[in-house]
């Protein structure tokens, strides 16, 4: 195989790509063989690699107007698209998210590739696959005698084993994402006294074509997942309540949620670092937000019957009117993705650590409240499992159906039942459509929407 033409599958360890594969099977009820079913997950390892080709923003609905904000994002989008020689795309809003606008991108694109090479590390050529330009920190090989204003063509380094500053063709495995001009010298990028920042490759022809929003409309939109705009959705937080969202940062949901109650009531935001903590407080300040209450604090110690509810963590049992529990997973759902070294123990060790986050959770909730679990990944152990655990271990708790529900429902699992799954919603990465849409080409993502009952 050409190194630099390798495919875009995600590429896992050997052991997690066959624990995942199997149960991947079992709840799509496929047989290896007569189903086809490694066809299956080849396929699901080939989108996961891939870009959603919808990049969605959610907007303030309680400053902006929709017509404002769309005719603001085209101006910019139209600015940028120029610079970079691109027709325009389609925006529109959502037909029925009334605070989310969709672009419609392109690619892959068909890109010759030029002879001068600048490898960029992995996080940075997947940010280049959903629309950034390459910042100049990112860079990490170029060739001698590159000057500003050159074509290049921008690789990411998928073996993590390029060093700053190579000027040799790179051995290792690396992905093509498209064609760019270099913005400074190869000097000026490496020898600068002040080390640079801003834009290092202007990317003029990408492999996908996709809106660059960073620092754009900042007080307007928040570019943010379809599905992690559909799960505050499905919270369904009202003005004056007491909401809680336990593990907040960097707070896209808590934003919304404060937006969705009209920034009247009580939302207080837990994350477990002050560093995490301040990204919440930056957004919020971008969006004009004043009624987030933070706290850096560890969720899982967060019930303590001697405290009052009034002050700040532990809280004491039944505080919350509801609960967004967004916690911590295996993250295999995001898009692209191109290798991923987790380990199996490591993959494993996530439905424990949200069981401990569930149960604080459900003390922490009003009887009659809501719960919304929710995890961007596919792996079942931290989805539908964990859905038939916590309905087995708290007898208080039923499922409610989700509205919007615009994703697939649960995937099979021992234990559930065919009305309990419609309950759920799932977004399968693999999904097989001949139509994709911004509805089905997302990124991986689970929501459980649970009722506390009196
Ligand atoms: C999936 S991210 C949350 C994303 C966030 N809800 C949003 O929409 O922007 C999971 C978060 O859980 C936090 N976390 C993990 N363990 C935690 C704990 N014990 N207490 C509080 N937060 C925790 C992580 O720091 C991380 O920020």
């Amino acid at each position: 195989m050409e190194k630099e033409n390798i495919q875009p599958h995600l590429l896992l360890n050997e052991d997690v790509n066959s624990y995942l594969r199997d149960n991947y099977l079992t709840s799509n009820m496929i047989s290896a063989e007569g189903d086809r079913g490694d066809d299956r997950f080849e396929h699901l390892l080939f989108r996961l690699g891939c870009p959603p080709l919808f990049t969605t923003l959610r907007f303030n609905t309680l400053i902006h107007d929709t017509s404002t904000v769309i005719a603001s994002l085209r101006k910019e989008i139209e600015k940028n698209y120029r610079l970079r020689g691109l027709d325009m795309p389609d925006i529109s809003l959502h037909p029925v998210l009334h605070d989310t606008i969709v672009i419609k991108n392109n690619g892959p694109v068909c890109r010759e590739k030029v002879k001068k090479e600048v490898i960029v590390d992995l996080l940075c050529g997947m940010a280049v696959l959903r629309g950034a330009d390459v910042f100049v920190q990112g860079i990490l090989g170029c060739p001698s005698g590159v000057r500003a204003g050159d074509k290049v063509s921008v690789y990411a380094d998928v073996d993590g084993k390029c060093l700053r500053g190579l000027t040799k063709t790179y051995e290792g495995q690396k992905l093509f994402v498209g064609n760019g001009i270099v913005q400074y010298s190869r000097e000026e990028i490496y020898c600068n006294e002040q080390p640079l920042s801003g834009i290092g490759v202007l990317m003029t022809e990408p492999l996908y074509e996709a809106p660059s929003l960073s620092g754009t409309c900042v007080d307007m939109i928040f570019p943010q997942n379809l599905p992690s705009i559909v799960c505050s959705h499905i919270l369904d937080p009202q003005p004056g309540e007491t909401i809680l969202d336990m593990c907040a940062a960097p707070g896209g949901k808590t934003t919304h949620l404060a937006v969705l109650m009209k920034n009247k009531g009580r939302l207080v935001a837990v994350d477990k670092t002050v560093q995490k903590i301040e990204k919440i407080q930056t957004h919020a300040k971008e969006w004009d937000i004043h009624m987030i209450e933070t706290h850096p604090y560890d969720s899982t110690k967060m019930v303590d019957n001697e405290s009052d509810s009034i002050g700040g963590p532990p809280f004491p049992n039944e505080t919350f009117d509801r609960v967004l529990l967004d916690g911590p997973c295996s993250a295999l759902g995001q898009r692209p993705s191109k290798r991923n070294k987790m380990s199996l123990n490591s993959l494993k060790s996530y439905s424990t650590y949200q069981r401990k986050l569930l149960k604080i959770a459900v003390q922490l909730l009003k009887p009659g409240g809501t719960l919304v679990y929710s995890t961007c990944t596919f792996n079942q152990e931290e989805n539908e499992k964990q859905v038939v655990w916590a309905l087995k271990t708290f007898s208080e708790l039923s499922l409610e159906p989700q509205v919007p529900h615009l994703g697939q429902i649960g995937q099979v699992c021992e234990g559930l039942t065919d009305d309990q799954r419609q309950k759920l919603q799932f977004y399968d990465p693999g999904t097989i459509s001949s139509q994709l849409s911004v509805d089905n080409d997302t990124i991986g993502f689970f929501i459980a929407k649970f009722k506390k009952n009196e």
